[in-house]
């Protein structure tokens, strides 16, 4: 990490008032209507020609949903302004979101151009899906300042951001984004360092392949996919992650008990993916982890606690699609 330098954030985090974006596509669009929500000023720029009527209409079609979840004081999509140039939607900015396509070139030159343009000490998060910062900032003359903030689709609802600096980004910088994220509104993973994917994507992009697999060789549909997910899984990933999920699955012996009983499976055809060797190691970190995360629960209230919220998410859905039937019904029974 290069030594500390003398800029520092212009703004402190909970200080914000303008945040701009930089593309404004599915992602880009996504954050205008969180910071939007959050009670920020938000100045996009984007290339494309039918970007603002894009921009404005993913803005309202979201605004039923944010304002059913509740808006800042003083929200408003009133507060969104479109510039001419990415200069003019930078000048004012107290943070800048980019969120151009995932083409590493193209971000090694449009980061060179934002942090040419932004004010000095203005942080810049970048919501690429998989690019290290490092070999992202390789243009900018300011590259302390420049960070990953990877979203999940849509970041209006999706609260997750991971967040993560590149071999020339200080550490003041990565704080600040962090914070910043955090009073903004999201649930903030602040990796300690680079990894390609970051965290979500990686375990994503594993259940990805694997469907692609499965697809390309007959084994399964699309449709029994993500059914697998959505009627299993899925179901649980909603409040329990795969690791307190499968602590669950050790009963009374918690992870321990699961590593030792389901351990020899991780050789067996499950994946396609090599599995990573089973050690000693590896099997006291997964339970001391996972002891961390339980934080003293006992395997009876976890049980109490999963089939709560399960129950809690299963209701939840079934409200919904009972809702959609009777709006399809009403329609004519439209397919
Ligand atoms: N789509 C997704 O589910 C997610 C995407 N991301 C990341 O967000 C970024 C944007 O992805 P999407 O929004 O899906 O793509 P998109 O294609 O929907 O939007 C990209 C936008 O960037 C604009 N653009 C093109 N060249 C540009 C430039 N030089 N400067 C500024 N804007 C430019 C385009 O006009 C377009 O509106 C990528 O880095 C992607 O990996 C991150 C999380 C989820
Ligand atoms: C498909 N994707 C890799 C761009 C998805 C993400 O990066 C995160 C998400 O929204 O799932």
């Amino acid at each position: 990490m290069p030594e500390q330098s003398s800029s520092a954030a212009r703004t402190a985090p909970g200080d914000v008032r303008t945040v701009a974006c930089i593309g404004a596509g599915v992602i880009g669009g996504g954050w205008v209507a969180h910071f939007l929500a959050r009670g920020y000023d938000v100045v996009a720029w984007d290339p494309a020609p039918d970007a603002e009527e894009r921009l404005r209409a993913l803005v309202d079609a979201a605004w039923p949903a944010l304002q059913r979840l509740g808006l800042a004081e003083g929200a408003s999509a009133d507060r969104l302004r479109v510039a001419a140039t990415l200069a003019e939607a930078v000048a004012g900015a107290d943070f800048v979101q980019e969120s151009a396509p995932e083409r590493l070139d193209l971000k090694r030159d449009l980061l060179a151009e934002i942090d040419e343009a932004a004010p000095a000490g203005v942080v810049v998060g970048s919501s690429t899906s998989g690019y290290s910062m490092t070999e992202m900032q390789v243009k900018a003359a300011r590259p302390e300042r420049l960070v990953v903030g990877h979203p999940f689709n849509p970041p209006y609802l999706v609260p997750l951001v991971e967040v993560v600096g590149g071999d020339s980004t200080e550490d003041w910088a990565v704080s600040w984004a962090a914070e910043f994220y955090r009073v903004a509104g999201k649930e903030v993973i602040e990796m300690d360092r680079e990894l390609p994917g970051f965290i979500g994507n990686r375990i994503q992009e594993a259940a990805w392949r694997e469907a692609l697999h499965m697809v390309a060789n007959g084994e399964a549909t699309v449709e029994q996919i993500d059914r697998s997910m959505t009627a299993g899984m899925g179901l649980r990933w909603a409040f329990f992650g795969p690791c307190l999920t499968f602590h669950l699955a050790g009963g009374e012996g918690g992870m321990a008990h699961m590593l030792d009983h389901f351990g020899p499976s991780l050789k067996s055809p499950w994946t396609r993916l090599e599995a990573p060797e089973l050690t000693r190691e590896l099997r006291d970190a997964m339970v001391a982890g996972t002891d961390e995360v339980v934080a003293g629960r006992s395997t009876a209230e976890l049980i109490e606690q999963r089939d709560r919220r399960m129950i809690a998410v299963m209701r939840a859905l079934a409200e919904v699609e009972a809702e959609e039937a009777a709006q399809a019904a009403r329609e004519g029974g439209r397919g």
